[in-house]
């Protein structure tokens, strides 16, 4: 019998794109069940884009400015996901929030990895919330993404330890190295073995 056709991502990014390159990377191997088809942003001039260049991957970008209501945005954002008939669309720092429009064609495949141990610390600075608070641990948050901020339903979580002398910045790196390695398992999980959502409580046979 062959091989199922390989599951088919589209990776959204804002900035420097370490967690696509590691799903880049994983993907070169057959075994893993996976091929990044595209890789959308919300803005140009980003580190990530030229990743996906490199590996030669297309991209596109929506900026939010493009258009003239949010609602316009949303809608385009989804078309041009939807164009590359994803079966599961992953946010590696994003910094948008979707709207309606994406949730309804994507709410059932759509994931964000969030570098902070949800509830605690949504938003876009994860990281620094937590040092300022003065957590002791801290780590990443996969997740199916809802119509919330950083509420939707919890695949896997990973720690990493706060040391006495962290920065922002120490502590971001730490964080990513753990959070690469969980989206990298778990992307793999997702797409050969399927998943089920009830309760919030999200199985992986
Ligand atoms: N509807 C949702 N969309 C997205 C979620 C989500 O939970 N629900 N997660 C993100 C990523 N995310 C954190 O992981 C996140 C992204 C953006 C924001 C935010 O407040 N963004 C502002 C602009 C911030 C900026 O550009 O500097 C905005 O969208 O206007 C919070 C959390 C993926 N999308
Ligand atoms: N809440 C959104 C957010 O802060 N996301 C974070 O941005 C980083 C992107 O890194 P990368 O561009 O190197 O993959 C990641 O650590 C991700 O959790």
């Amino acid at each position: 019998m062959t091989d199922p056709a390989p599951a088919r991502l589209v990776v959204l990014i804002s900035g420097s794109g370490s967690n696509l390159q590691a799903l880049l990377d994983a993907t070169r191997d057959p075994a893993y069940g996976a091929e990044v088809v595209a890789v959308g942003a919300d803005r140009d001039g980003i580190a990530g884009l030229d990743l996906a260049a490199a590996a030669g991957v297309p991209t596109f970008v929506d900026s939010v400015k493009a258009y003239a209501t949010r609602d316009d945005w949303d809608a385009a954002l989804t078309e041009h996901v939807a164009a590359y008939r994803p079966d599961l669309v992953i946010s590696a720092g994003f910094l948008k929030l979707v709207g309606k429009q994406f949730l309804d064609a994507f709410g059932d495949r759509y994931i964000n990895t969030h570098n902070a141990l949800l509830p605690s610390f949504p938003g876009i600075h994860g990281p620094r919330d937590a040092l300022d608070y003065g957590v002791k641990i801290a780590g990443a948050t996969l997740f199916f993404v809802d119509a919330g901020v950083d509420t939707g339903p919890i695949i896997a979580q990973v720690s990493v330890p706060v040391l006495d002398d962290d920065t922002e910045q120490t502590l971001t790196e730490r964080i990513k190295v753990a959070e690469r390695a969980q989206l990298v398992e778990y992307v793999g999980r997702l797409v050969r073995d399927g998943w089920t959502i009830e309760n919030r409580k999200v199985r992986i046979p």
